[in-house]
């Protein structure tokens, strides 16, 4: 391509920027307008089963173009998220620290503008949400090679709060050092359950004699590993970035699904969008056959249970149940009607996966 083709190419991109620029502002103007009507209202300025449909509708707008789905999502998630700071800046609390895959969750749904404070434990995040310093709240709640996090059940069973998304992620970790030789390295630091995710790879490089040292998050364990000679962290890429700790190896986890599930928390219940998911938990009898009655329930109002797990608390067995449909569906709220008294309804939300 000549010097001239280029320039005439540059000249086309700004005058679509121009264009671009003046749209976005326009559509910023509604925002603010929407914004003024929910503060008369007293309406949730987030709504996920709307940007749900809005973003539907594009990709199936979006013929023979080269924007995929996910660069729609990608897009369009960053232009909802500017135009909700708009509506009113809101703070996100996240389980901590900075650099975790809980803040890379938060980022991929609250985007670039929000203000994001880093909460040292999931009881944290929950606090900051009910004492109203921070609007959401962004929690693990299950991971797909180590289960479910129990801190969030027992928070989801104490607190008042309602799920009203959720965010899957990719989880990949890196193996960063200062060293430029495995063999140098002496020790490693990591989260727990990170270790136990990358076993085969520690196996394969002779890495699972040496000392495994456990700390409260990949990114301190990255912070560590760049001030002590001849160690090396299993962290995330981000964490490693963060402190320019060099990375030897990437995408070290054994299964290459290993996926995160991810709350975000607050304060307020979605509407319908037509493609929901709803959480409760279950405290049932101790007697024979109460489960099954009560799944069975589901089955004849065609329910579909995407989920089900038990969990100790404080010293009581409970369910945690994830099922297809919203409250407000005519069949679920049966359910709810007999059953209210043994349910804590945890929230409905916009469907993103079936199961992890
Ligand atoms: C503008 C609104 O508020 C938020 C921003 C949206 C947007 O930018 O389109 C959509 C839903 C809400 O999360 C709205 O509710 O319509």
């Amino acid at each position: 391509m000549t010097e001239q083709g280029l320039k005439e190419l540059r000249d086309k991109l700004d005058k679509i920027d121009n264009q671009l620029l003046e749209l976005i502002n326009e559509r910023m103007e509604l925002v603010h307008q929407v914004g003024v009507v929910k503060a008369q209202s007293g309406g949730a300025i987030y709504r996920p089963e709307r940007e749900k449909a809005i973003i539907n509708r594009l990709v199936s707008l979006n013929k023979g173009g080269r924007l995929n789905k996910k660069a729609i999502e990608a897009l369009f998630l960053e232009i909802f998220a500017i135009s909700r700071n708009i509506e009113l800046p809101e703070n996100i609390a996240y389980l901590g620290p900075e650099g975790s895959f809980t803040h890379q969750a938060a980022e991929a749904r609250f985007g670039a503008m929000s203000s994001y404070i880093s909460i040292g434990s999931i009881k944290g995040v929950f606090r900051e949400v009910s004492t109203k310093k921070a609007k959401f709240g962004v929690i693990p709640i299950e991971n797909s090679s180590n289960g479910i996090v129990s801190d969030t059940i027992n928070c989801l069973s104490s607190y008042n709060l309602k799920i009203i998304a959720e965010v899957i992620l990719d989880i990949h970790h890196t193996f960063a050092s200062t060293c430029d030789k495995v063999n140098d390295i002496k020790k490693i630091y990591s989260k727990d359950i990170a270790f136990d995710q990358c076993h085969n790879f520690l196996e394969n490089f002779g890495l699972d004699e040496i000392e495994h040292i456990p700390v409260e998050s990949t990114t301190k364990a990255a912070k560590l590993a760049l001030s002590e000679p001849n160690s090396a962290a299993i962290c995330s890429h981000v964490g490693a970035k963060l402190y320019n700790l060099p990375i030897l190896f990437e995408n070290i986890e054994d299964i290459d699904n290993n996926r995160t599930r991810f709350f975000i928390i607050s304060d307020f219940d979605n509407a319908p969008s037509g493609n929901d998911k709803t959480s409760i938990l279950v405290k049932l009898p101790n007697t024979p056959g109460t489960l099954v009655d009560f799944l069975t329930e589901f089955d004849q109002e065609g329910i579909n249970l995407t989920k089900i797990k038990s969990h100790i608390v404080e010293g009581v067995s409970i369910f945690f149940i994830d099922f297809d449909g919203h409250r407000n569906d005519e069949n679920i709220k049966k359910i709810f009607d007999k059953h209210g008294k043994n349910i804590k309804f945890l929230g409905s939300y916009v469907k993103e996966i079936d199961d992890i």
